[in-house]
């Protein structure tokens, strides 16, 4: 078989796709049909680290517009994407692909805590590694997070798994005429000031030289094809 295009990667999953057609929480066929492509990418030799939002149960900022304070609010968020790695672990273990999830947060009795040495251990034993609790920190994102925990792991690229196909010129959803980019570079994607990620998971991107895909999660092995180099999805890079 080929070479992977990226021997170790961090797959950032959308924690709103997890949701399916419904408005929140875990649409159980949708996490095991993504638990099936993790495992098929993992099986063409790549190392798989995945890095969970957690938009589907909460959303910090919106909860701070509720009167909850900020911090709380995000602090809640991270605890969503816990949520999240628990059933994703749950769901590649069912279909016999090892998976240890890692958190930001010390919680003995749930996981254990992030550490490089862990996840290059787990990695070697090539089991699927899920990073729970975003950065730990309020005001940040897990795009960010995934972008941050690439570096820190020595992955090649994070691969952003979303509900929209590429970095458009506008939001898609909003602007029918807005045009699809095949690549761009991290200056690009900061200076158009493009919604699909936050700036400052593009700026630690371009600083740390990472290439970044974005593809649509919801196309069926839609990682597989990223790995196999044949995916549809807009490469941002230096
Ligand atoms: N310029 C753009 N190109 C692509 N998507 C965009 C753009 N601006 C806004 N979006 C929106 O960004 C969304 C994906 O980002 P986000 O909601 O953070 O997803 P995720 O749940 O993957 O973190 C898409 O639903 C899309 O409508
Ligand atoms: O390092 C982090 C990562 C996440 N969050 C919080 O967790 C929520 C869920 O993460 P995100 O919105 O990135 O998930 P996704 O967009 O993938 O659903 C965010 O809204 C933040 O409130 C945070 O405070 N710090």
């Amino acid at each position: 078989m080929d070479q992977p295009a990226y021997r170790r990667v961090v797959v950032k999953l959308s924690g709103e796709y997890l949701a399916g057609s419904q408005s929140f929480g875990i649409d159980q066929p949708t996490i095991d049909r993504i638990a099936g492509d993790l495992t098929a990418a993992r099986a063409l030799g790549a190392e798989i680290a995945v890095v969970v939002g957690g938009g589907n149960i909460f959303r910090g900022v919106e909860v701070s517009s509720r009167g909850v304070s900020r911090p709380t609010g995000d602090t809640m968020g991270m605890l969503a994407t816990v949520m999240n790695c628990l059933a994703l672990e749950a769901a590649l273990e069912r279909r016999g692909q090892s998976a240890r999830a890692l958190s930001s947060f010390v919680m003995p009795e749930v996981c254990e805590l992030f550490t490089r040495r862990a996840a290059h251990k787990y990695l070697a034993e090539n089991r699927i590694v899920l990073l729970a609790g975003g950065t730990g920190n309020p005001y940040f994102t897990t795009d960010t997070t995934a972008v941050l925990r690439a570096a820190e792991i020595g992955a090649q690229a994070v691969l952003k798994a979303t509900n929209v196909d590429g970095v458009y010129s506008a939001d898609p959803k909003k602007d029918p005429s807005a045009k699809r980019f095949e690549r761009l570079s991290h200056s690009q994607a900061l200076e158009g000031g493009y919604k699909v990620m936050d700036a400052t998971a593009f700026a630690l991107a371009r600083e740390t030289s990472l290439p970044i895909i974005v593809f649509s999660i919801a196309e069926p092995d839609s990682i597989g094809a990223i790995l196999r180099g044949t995916g549809r999805g807009t490469i941002v890079a230096s």
